[in-house]
């Protein structure tokens, strides 16, 4: 750029407004001006942002004064073109505003903004060697102020580009983010010492003792060296690591360490420690195929030569995961990097394990709700094409903005799930489906994994789409469960129940226990009762700010709303009709936990739902006494569905099938086909054939009888006659639009309003307006308006179309106070 010239610049700011906004540059900042970096520039009163320039031009905005960019972050760009080509299809596909899409893609850390405030590192152990001037003087200010935020850092350097500094700031560990302190900063590394390379033979190590030990002076010195000579670091040519803690816990002296360090006696370096659970280094050699997976991973690989997306249908058990460590293999061989999708990191430990014991360090794991710094190593580390580590990132969703460079192979596991979906907040993107955007920008190929996949899936596989690759029998040749039904109508009848569990079930239960087999328990609920309800007359405690029940939570002894956690304790009589005589109806998971202590007592229960694993670690820590049997039955929500595989579980109890099959969804068969064959494959995974108990009131239901048959395919079939007749998805696309109002009058006629302008373009494609089951959330009312369209119309002029209406709608003065909701395909 030119030193004189005035230079404006297009910057997408991370908020949800659609248009990019135009800064002036100063002169100064001419040269470090560049597509992809960030700037901090006024928004909004007297506030800072940082965004990102997508264009720098010459044209000068007209009808307003452009304000001026306050300063640069970087010196090269931390996005590629190809994420930001994401970015664009995302915003256009999910009709959400950049700047939303740009807010779900950074690390939190890369939006630093006049909030943000950095503060000194709690790990930070001296060494300002190798600080700069300008990171010290930042250091020196942290250690008199405690936190400053970007302005404060601009002003005492006396800079505006001040990114580079905090960047090696947080790079070298001696600042931090507030936020990230926030997220409970949990230190992957550690400080270890050892004898520096020049000491590290019997000659060398002998000489060194005898020099420190003729110098009185150095009395402290050679302690440290003792000390670590008895903690086992060096021994027979052989140096070891010793963590810096451990050598301090011995009474050696910090400062003495450090000085032995410049005097470079001893090395201090950082090193990961262990990520992995103990003892599960074990083994980590590939296991040798079975003659099905090795037939399932030649298809998969024939396949590949013609489709660039390939489902692999594989039943529960069936060794899916053994098939993708190959296939991962093959592209780490080639120098490619891998990305692995799995719906939910938190709640898939054993998969990350099993990779992790596979590839060690090339194994990034990236999730939102980890260390930020992790995170921002994973991007840095991909963007500047680091082959040495992370060649595999595992991630949910959101791992599809990172910033690949060599991309050969997604795999998207569990690819049916639902939590692909992000619905709030924007962008409602679908990270499978994105993968699939994604992967043709890099020419990759795209593997979705499942044992049961999504109506969608299978259809594109059927219309040779994608390719399909069928794997129907269990790794070992294990059978698949066998599945009974209870029926509860009958049950009741016979008064054979005992709470809320059939005879049937506890018999089987009992015969479990008594082999020391274990058992897991689904329930798609949690809390105790979901509704506490008056029995004379009906009445039931409601939320103040939603249309929902409460739901009772008898270990806080409180009824909580689910939707905005209000909560209130229990009433001791019915507010309508003064009766004492309130009821539960329904149960949820903690009821069950209750009653199977009477049901069964001496039992070992556990549960493990959201309230059992609000703890860091607690997921981990109960799937490890379970599978150390210390356990004996489970008793989960959708959490105990999701890829468990354990030995000794010879039972699985689904309690309550037809709350599943009566959700007012148009995909309530096709999700309770998944949850009921994914929770049933639970069962005898290992040795010996395994068992499951429905309970329903209504044991012939054909999604039912097709999850005892084990019959996708049949399953497949009858709901797509369904899905046809009643024009939906994968027939129909589908775009929900939810309008949100405190006032139910205004909302009526703003819905109505526009419903009509929708339905003059799209006629009798448009549904609606109704209310939603759920009608008030948080004390505004809701109302839905849905659009299906003919899978093959140009989707990019459908949501042109549509969001012409929604300008039109707006530029009523009136509808201004309605916000409206825009889900593309929902979940
Ligand atoms: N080739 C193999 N050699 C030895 N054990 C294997 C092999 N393949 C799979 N297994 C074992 O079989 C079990 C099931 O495999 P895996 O968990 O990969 O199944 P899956 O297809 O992912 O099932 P789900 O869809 O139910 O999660 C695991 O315990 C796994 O260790
Ligand atoms: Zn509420």
């Amino acid at each position: 750029m030119e030193e004189r010239k005035t230079y404006f610049v297009d910057v997408i700011l991370p908020v949800p407004i659609n248009n990019a906004f135009t800064y002036r540059v100063p002169f100064e900042m001419n040269e470090h001006i560049k597509t992809g970096v960030r700037v901090v520039v006024p928004f909004g009163r007297s506030k800072l942002q940082t965004g990102i320039i997508i264009k720098i031009h010459e044209k000068v905005p007209e009808g307003y004064q452009s304000k001026y960019v306050e300063a640069v972050l970087d010196d090269a760009p931390i996005i590629t073109g190809k994420q930001f080509k994401l970015w664009n299809w995302i915003s256009e596909y999910y009709m959400a505003p950049l700047g939303d899409v740009m807010n779900a893609a950074l690390p939190s850390n890369f939006k630093l903004g006049s909030e943000t405030k950095v503060l000194l590192h709690p790990e930070y152990e001296g060494n300002l060697d190798r600080l700069t001037d300008k990171e010290y003087q930042v250091f020196e200010a942290l250690e008199i102020q405690n936190e400053l935020d970007l302005k404060e850092i601009s002003d005492i350097l006396g800079i505006k580009t001040i990114q580079p500094v905090i960047k090696s700031l947080i790079e070298k560990r001696v600042i931090i983010t507030q936020e990230d302190l926030k997220q409970k900063y949990a230190p992957k590394t550690q400080l270890f010492v050892e004898f520096a390379k020049a000491y590290q033979s019997d000659e060398q190590i002998e000489a060194l003792i005898k020099v420190y030990s003729e110098n009185a002076r150095k009395k402290k010195q050679l302690d440290v060296l003792l000390t670590l000579l008895k903690l086992g670091s060096y021994k027979q040519g052989e140096s070891t690591p010793i963590l810096r803690s451990e050598l301090v816990e011995h009474g050696a002296s910090a400062s003495s360490i450090n000085t032995l360090n410049k005097d470079e006696v001893l090395e201090i370096k950082r090193l990961e420690i262990s990520r992995l659970a103990e003892g599960s280094e074990a083994d980590s050699s590939f296991k040798s195929l079975s003659e099905a997976q090795q037939s399932a991973l030649d298809e998969i690989r024939t396949s590949f030569i013609e489709k660039d997306v390939t489902l692999l249908h594989g039943v529960t058990g069936s060794g899916k995961t053994e098939i993708y460590v190959e296939l991962i293999q093959e592209q780490l061989d080639q120098g490619k990097q891998v990305l692995f999708l799995l719906p939910e990191i938190a709640l898939t430990t054993q998969l990350i394990q099993r990779l992790q014991r596979y590839f060690g360090d090339k194994v990034g794991v990236y999730h939102s709700r980890f260390n930020q710094n992790e995170r921002v190593e994973i991007w840095n580390s991909l963007l500047h094409n680091d082959t040495t580590k992370f060649q595999i990132v595992l991630g949910a969703r959101s791992a599809v903005f990172l910033p690949f460079r060599n991309l050969g192979l997604i795999i998207v596991d569990e690819e049916h799930e639902s939590s692909f979906k992000q619905y709030d907040p924007s962008p409602r993107y679908n990270g499978r489906d994105t993968a699939i955007v994604l992967r043709a920008f890099h020419d990759a190929k795209v593997l979705l994994g499942s044992a049961t996949p999504a109506m969608e899936t299978f259809f594109n596989a059927e219309e040779g789409k994608y390719g399909l690759v069928s794997l129907d029998k269990r790794f070992g040749d294990l059978m698949m469960p066998e599945i009974f039904t209870a029926n509860l109508k009958k049950e009741k009848r016979d008064k054979t129940m005992q709470s809320d569990f059939s005879g049937f079930l506890v018999e089987h239960m009992k015969e479990a226990l008594e082999n020391k087999e274990q058992i897991i328990l689904f329930q798609n609920r949690r809390g105790y009762n979901p509704v506490w309800a008056c029995e004379v007359c009906g009445w039931n405690p409601h939320c103040k700010n939603c249309d929902v029940s409460l739901t009772y939570h008898k270990n806080s002894n409180i009824l909580k709303c689910h939707y905005c956690s209000y909560f209130t304790p229990p009433v001791g009589a019915c507010p309508k009709c003064q009766s004492n005589r309130l009821k539960m109806i329904g149960f949820g998971t903690e009821k069950i936990e209750d009653e199977l202590s009477i049901i069964l007592p001496g039992v070992r229960v556990q549960r493990l739902d959201l309230d059992t694993t609000r703890q860091k670690n607690s997921y981990e820590n109960i799937l490890r006494d379970f599978d150390d049997r210390k356990i004996d039955i489970l008793v989960g929500t959708q959490m105990v569905t999701k890829g468990l595989d354990f030995d000794n579980v010879s039972l699985v109890g689904i309690l309550d099938a037809d709350m599943m099959l009566n959700r007012p969804d148009f995909r309530a068969f096709e999700r309770s086909y998944q949850l009921m064959s994914q929770v049933s494959g639970r069962s005898g995974r290992k040795t010996k054939r395994g068992k499951v108990v429905i309970q329903t009131y209504d044991p012939d239901h054909w999604i039912i009888q097709h999850v005892i048959n084990h019959d996708f395919i049949g399953m497949y079939k009858n709901e797509l006659i369904e899905r046809k007749n009643y024009f939906y998805p994968p027939f129909y696309k589908m775009i929900n639009l939810t309008l949100k109002h405190r006032d139910p009058n205004k909302l009526e006629m703003m819905a109505a309003d526009l419903a009509d302008r929708l339905v003059a373009v799209f006629g009798s494609r448009v549904l609606g307006p109704e209310f939603p089951v759920v009608k008030r959330i948080q004390n505004s009312y809701l109302k839905v308006i849905r659009l299906k369209v003919e899978r093959e119309a140009s989707h990019k002029k459908v949501k042109k179309l549509l969001q012409q209406k929604i300008d039109d709608f707006y530029s009523v003065a009136y509808n201004k106070s309605v916000r409206i909701i825009i889900d593309v395909d929902p979940s």
